[in-house]
């Protein structure tokens, strides 16, 4: 239905593609050398999951850990003619926050750790010394990157063994552990907050310390809720040096002074630290760049990115040459730069994630237009065009529709790339404009940057 709502708006286009066979649509369709079949398919993805060949990573997950508060400090003021001096036990320093926060020159999440965990406050001591509160974690990402908090999935253990006995669930058992510990751990959270459980006692004065009509202090109490209630965490972080807060430290326990009331000048208690916030996220890398280089393996995406900017993706005669996503910046004449991704080449059922199809395909989902790339050379370059629109609107409803351009490349290649540009021009719609290019020996180029400059001005700015 979608390509039918494709080919509506282009029927001169969809009808030539029709008299070839759409080879790239139908994967049993014959194929001409350079498109992928059904094995390359296979080979390919091999090459993609192994780890040699792909050592980018744009999805992770990682469990955040707020460093824990240090203990207040019970003591008091004592001198040779000071028996009962007042208290003077130091607070303890808050414990470290885990920060992300975006560094333009990263490119890839491979530098963020599993396990993020900020460092513990230290105790307050004696002589009215407070701890020592712990530095924040920093950790560096790339811009683009999308953080969404995993809710703990609840699992009835009566339903994990069921489940694994039935054979239905693999690792059933081993997520009814993961939940059983979890309850372990938050009970002993209750416990914690079980108010007797928060207060640092004098040496042998556990007994005689009556803490339950003690108001906690404002700060406190409030970091206690947090703790308990806190909301799930979502984020998108889009430019340079922008911070999100993801596990809060600990706030350290006040020491014995924040209770020297009227009624009693002694107290003999402190506060403990809180523990720190602690998070299961997933991060994901869609990159932002103003435009985004769509086409089919081997179809010139990296030449056109090499002839237009500063960057240098590989560029080989073989399909998946580019593994990761490249940015190029184009600079125009008016000090203008317009930023340019070029993604690996999708292959049909790229929305199904062949050929790791989706891992590609976010990297343009945040693009403000698409340049379509396609080898004019090639048997019925309108099919392969047809094919890529078709993955984009399976993939992303959204995507297929965005403003596009298409570059037919290779327009260097003999009469057939000059016979198809022919004909396909006669028969593509207006409203799509056309460019015939050579990367490789950077022909008209010029124009092509021409018009993706005007397209682009003619878009409402990002929000
Ligand atoms: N004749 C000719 N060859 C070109 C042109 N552009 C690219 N090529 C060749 O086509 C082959 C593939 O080029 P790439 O730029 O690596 O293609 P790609 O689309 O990035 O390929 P993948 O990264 O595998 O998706 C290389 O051998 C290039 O030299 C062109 O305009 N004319
Ligand atoms: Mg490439």
């Amino acid at each position: 239905m979608i390509l039918s709502s494709i080919s509506r708006r282009q029927p001169a286009l969809h009808r030539l593609a029709h008299s070839h066979t759409i080879t790239s649509l139908h994967t049993h369709g014959p194929a001409s050398p350079a498109s992928p079949t059904n094995s390359d398919a296979a080979s390919v993805e091999w090459k993609l999951r192994s780890k040699a060949g792909r050592n980018f990573i744009d999805r992770m997950r990682c469990t955040a850990v707020g460093g824990h508060g240090g203990d207040g400090c019970v003591s008091f003021f004592r001198d040779v003619f000071v028996p009962r001096g007042p208290p003077n036990g130091g607070d303890g320093g808050h414990g470290g926050s885990v920060w992300l926060e975006v560094d333009e020159n990263e490119t890839s999440l491979g530098c963020v750790k599993q396990q993020l965990r900020a460092q513990a406050g230290s105790n307050g001591r004696g002589k009215n010394m407070h701890g020592a509160a712990a530095s924040d974690l920093v950790v560096r990402v790339p811009r683009g990157t999308l953080v969404r908090e995993i809710a703990p999935e609840p699992v009835e253990p009566q339903e994990a063994q069921a489940e694994e006995a039935a054979g239905r669930r693999k690792g059933a058992h081993n997520a009814y552990l993961d939940e059983l510990a979890r309850r372990v751990r938050s009970a002993e959270h209750v416990r914690r907050e079980d108010k007797s459980s928060l207060f640092v006692h004098y040496p042998r004065w556990e007994e005689r310390n009556d803490v339950s009509g003690i108001r906690l202090p404002p700060e406190y109490s409030a970091h206690l809720r947090m703790l308990r209630e806190g909301t799930l965490l979502t984020g998108d972080l889009t430019s340079h040096g922008q911070r999100l807060l993801v596990a809060a430290g600990g706030m350290g326990g006040p020491g014995n002074p924040h209770f020297n009331l009227p009624g009693d000048r002694q107290p003999h208690y402190a506060l403990r630290g809180l523990a720190g916030v602690t998070r299961q996220v997933e991060l994901e890398l869609k990159t932002i760049a103003d435009v985004g280089l769509v086409g089919m393996p081997n179809a010139g995406k990296s030449s056109f990115l090499r002839a237009v900017s500063n960057a240098h993706p590989r560029v080989a005669p073989y399909p998946f040459t580019t593994l990761n996503p490249y940015i190029g910046s184009v600079d125009y004449a008016d000090a203008r730069q317009v930023t340019v991704a070029d993604i690996p080449g999708l292959i049909p059922g790229a929305h199904r994630n062949v050929g790791l199809g989706h891992a590609f395909l976010r990297h343009v989902e945040r693009s403000r237009m698409l340049v379509f790339i396609v080898d004019v050379a090639r048997p019925a370059p309108w099919a392969d065009l047809l094919a890529l629109q078709h993955e984009l609107a399976l993939y992303c409803p959204g995507l297929a529709a965005r403003p596009c351009l298409v570059l037919a490349n290779k327009a260097d290649a003999g009469d057939r790339a000059r016979e198809n540009f022919g004909r396909w021009q006669r028969c593509i719609s207006p409203a799509t404009p056309l460019i015939p290019v050579s990367a490789k020996y950077r022909k008209n180029i010029l124009k092509a940057t021409h018009a993706i400059r005007q397209m682009l001005d003619s878009l409402q700015p990002r929000a």
